[in-house]
């Protein structure tokens, strides 16, 4: 699986030794680790080798560059079924090298195992190139919240893949061929739109915005996080790690033609397309989006989209528990995800 994997001048020692060397031209190492299982990230039904290797490439990668640094390199863990194709792994392989090349960054290692359950589980490390880690702690009364990259597109990628599995053993169209491990479920039909098919694209193959990680760091962001369980979820880690307040403007979210078009398909009546759509901006998961914090002072560039304001925390008591998030003052069920939640 290793031979495909370019090397590149942060490797001093890549695969086949009991552990690589990894330069750390920063002396300092940021380092983290996802796991991809599957029936709960992804389906092979819905989702081909090749897209689970470049997802599971980016959902680490966006945490390196959530950051603030650049990805230097990663490490695979894969745990697969002995009747899994080998073709699958084949593809796999180059869907995380394809990714690979697109975050910068080289496979290092890894470890193959067998497993009753398909599981992949990456460690990604970055460079922080001489900047200050960007934590989630640095909020100030006062700074701008603002994000960028896809939202909601993934979660109504998702929805849709689901709409089509309900309607059971009719998917929504076409198959692909020469998809390693056989035809997909929910292929959009021919002569469908490109925004249902833009929206399964990126709940299939994220899009993290990875050159924007650095840049906010050098912009001299306060917090930043990649948007993995939803907007509102994840800004709820920022307020509680920095003891502030975010209040988003649901205005300032401008949907995307192609999430419009995906709310409406699932079934949206076309006056609450817009609000469907925020709601879905706000609480879809998966995108890997970077939402961060910058001081007001600071001029953005126009792909980051200025979304809410940070405010000071309740005070004590027992509405203090939040240090919260809110849309236009209003708190709202966020619908984030949860792993742990019995529905
Ligand atoms: N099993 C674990 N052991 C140690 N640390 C963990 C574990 N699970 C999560 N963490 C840490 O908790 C923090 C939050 O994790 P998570 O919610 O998965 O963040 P993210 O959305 O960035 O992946 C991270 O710093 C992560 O390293
Ligand atoms: C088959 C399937 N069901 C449901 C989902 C939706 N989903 C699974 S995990 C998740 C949240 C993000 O995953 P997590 O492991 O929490 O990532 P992290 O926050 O650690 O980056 C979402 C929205 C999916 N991707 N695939
Ligand atoms: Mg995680």
């Amino acid at each position: 699986m290793t031979s495909q994997f370019p090397r590149t001048d942060d490797v001093i020692l890549g695969p086949g030794d009991d552990a690589a060397v990894v330069a750390a031209p920063d002396g300092r190492t940021v380092a983290t680790t996802d796991l991809l299982v599957e029936g709960r990230h992804f389906r092979r039904e819905w989702s081909s080798a090749r897209d689970v290797g470049h997802r599971a490439v980016a959902q680490n990668y966006a945490d390196v560059v959530a950051m603030g640094a650049r990805p230097t390199g990663l490490l695979i863990g894969f745990a697969a079924p002995p009747e899994l194709p080998l073709a699958w792994a084949e593809e796999f392989t180059a869907g995380v090298r394809d990714e690979c090349a697109l975050a910068g960054g080289a496979v290092v290692g890894g470890d193959t195992v067998g497993s009753d359950t398909l599981t992949i589980a990456i460690t990604a490390l970055g460079d922080l190139e001489g900047r200050s880690p960007v934590r989630r702690e640095g909020a100030r009364t006062g700074d701008v919240v603002a994000y960028t990259g896809h939202l909601g597109l993934s979660a109504a990628g998702l929805a849709l893949l689901e709409r089509s599995d309900a309607a059971a053993g009719t998917p929504v169209g076409e198959t692909s061929a020469g998809q390693a491990g056989g035809a997909l479920a929910g292929e959009v039909p021919v002569g469908a739109t490109d925004g249902l098919a833009q929206c399964l694209s990126e709940h299939r193959r994220p899009s993290p915005p990875y050159a924007a990680g650095p840049e906010a760091a050098r912009l001299g962001a306060t917090a930043m996080l990649d948007v993995s369980d939803g907007l509102v979820q994840d800004l709820g880690h920022v307020c509680r790690a920095s003891g502030v307040c975010i209040d988003l403007d649901s205005n300032a979210f401008r949907p995307d033609p192609a999430l419009l078009e995906a709310v409406g398909v699932l079934g949206a009546p076309a006056g609450k397309a817009v609000d469907a759509a925020r709601r879905l901006m706000l609480s879809g998961g998966e995108d890997h989006a970077l939402a961060a914090v910058f001081p007001p002072e600071v001029r953005l560039p126009e792909h980051w989209h200025v979304v809410g304001t940070v405010g000071d925390a309740p005070g004590t008591g027992a509405e203090s528990s939040g240090t919260r998030v809110t849309v236009d003052q209003n708190v709202i069920e966020n619908g984030g995800w949860d792993h742990f939640r019995r529905d």
